[in-house]
């Protein structure tokens, strides 16, 4: 039993598309203790490929049939790229056409960037009165830290649990919140990608290190763990970042020629530039 909490309703957990992100939450809930292996079914067009990423986590219930993953999940997330979508939906209505499933008892739940729930309407229409979701996690669920924003769209009373089913998940991998549609493409420039500036920020941090003498392995520890002690004082303090940036910069001291260094570079307009062009994308990617 998960510290997290006990799912009410979902027994079976589904992923149409077994990459990055399906392996990421999926792994998260596994460490979690919130799902159990056989619990996760997953498809993708290359069973050997699927095999060998996710029979290491346990995970046997692994297909090439999107249909089967409709078929015989509760919550199914569909995690292909967007531009894939169109390609899977014959598995849908293939899948629909069985009268012994009840499909009232289907929580939906597509994780595609730029994807909007009136698209997922139209899509997926043979399976109304539903509740159809609209998620954005980002990676760093794999290890309990990540984001996710969702929303919804609701018909169907039925499987209500089943949507608190999916919040449990997504607040047992980080911070979860529920939020306008309007708002998903601009937390996806934000958080979705964002994990990767942050990855690019530690590797000039370790190189800068390297150049400077410190050996790679090191360098790169203390540039990972100075971005998370910083993100936890974050956090942790609720202080302003400019507050806690001024409690290192002792006057005429190092910190203050690196910050100047930064701020020569355009550091804040170009990370500012980064999550509007990719909120952007995002928004194309519909
Ligand atoms: N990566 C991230 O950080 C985030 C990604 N997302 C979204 O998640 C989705 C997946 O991204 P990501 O995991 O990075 O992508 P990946 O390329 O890592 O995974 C895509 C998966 O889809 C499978 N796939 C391709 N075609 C089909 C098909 N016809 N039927 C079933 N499966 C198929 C691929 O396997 P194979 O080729 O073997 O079939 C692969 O397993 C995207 O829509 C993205 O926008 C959202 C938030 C963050
Ligand atoms: O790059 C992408 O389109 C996806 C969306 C968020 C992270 N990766």
């Amino acid at each position: 039993m998960s510290s997290a909490g006990r799912l009410e309703t979902c027994k079976a957990v589904g992923f149409i598309g077994g990459g990055n992100m399906a392996y990421a939450i999926a792994s998260g809930l596994l460490n979690k203790g919130v799902l159990q292996s056989e619990q996760i079914h997953v498809s993708a067009t290359n069973l050997e490929n699927l095999q060998m990423r996710w029979s290491p986590l346990g995970v046997k219930r692994t297909t090439v049939s999107n249909e089967e993953i409709v078929r015989k999940a509760d919550i199914i997330f569909i995690c292909v790229k967007p531009q894939i979508f169109p390609r899977i939906l014959d598995a849908f209505e293939m899948a629909h056409l069985d009268t012994n499933v009840d499909w009232s008892r289907k929580l939906f739940v597509s994780i595609m960037a730029g994807v909007t729930l009136a698209r997922l309407r139209q899509n997926l229409s043979m399976f109304r009165p539903y509740t159809l979701a609209r998620a954005m996690p980002n990676t760093p669920m794999q290890v309990g830290v990540g984001c996710t924003v969702y929303c919804r769209i609701e018909t169907n009373i039925a499987n209500a649990s089943l949507y608190k089913d999916m919040e449990l998940m997504f607040k047992a991998l980080g911070v979860a919140h529920e939020v306008e549609e309007s708002k998903i493409n601009a937390v996806t420039g934000l958080a979705g990608c964002g994990p990767a500036y942050v990855y690019e920020f530690i590797e000039a941090l370790a190189d800068g290190g390297v150049k400077q003498g410190i050996p790679r392995a090191m360098a790169l520890q203390l540039a990972a763990q100075t971005v998370m002690g910083a993100a936890k004082t974050v956090l942790d303090t609720g202080k302003h970042p400019a507050v806690l940036k001024d409690e290192v910069c002792s006057p005429g001291g190092a910190t203050i020629h690196g910050v100047h260094a930064l701020e020569q570079g355009s550091m804040r307009g170009t990370v500012m530039n980064a999550v509007e062009c990719a909120t952007k994308r995002a928004a194309e990617l519909s």
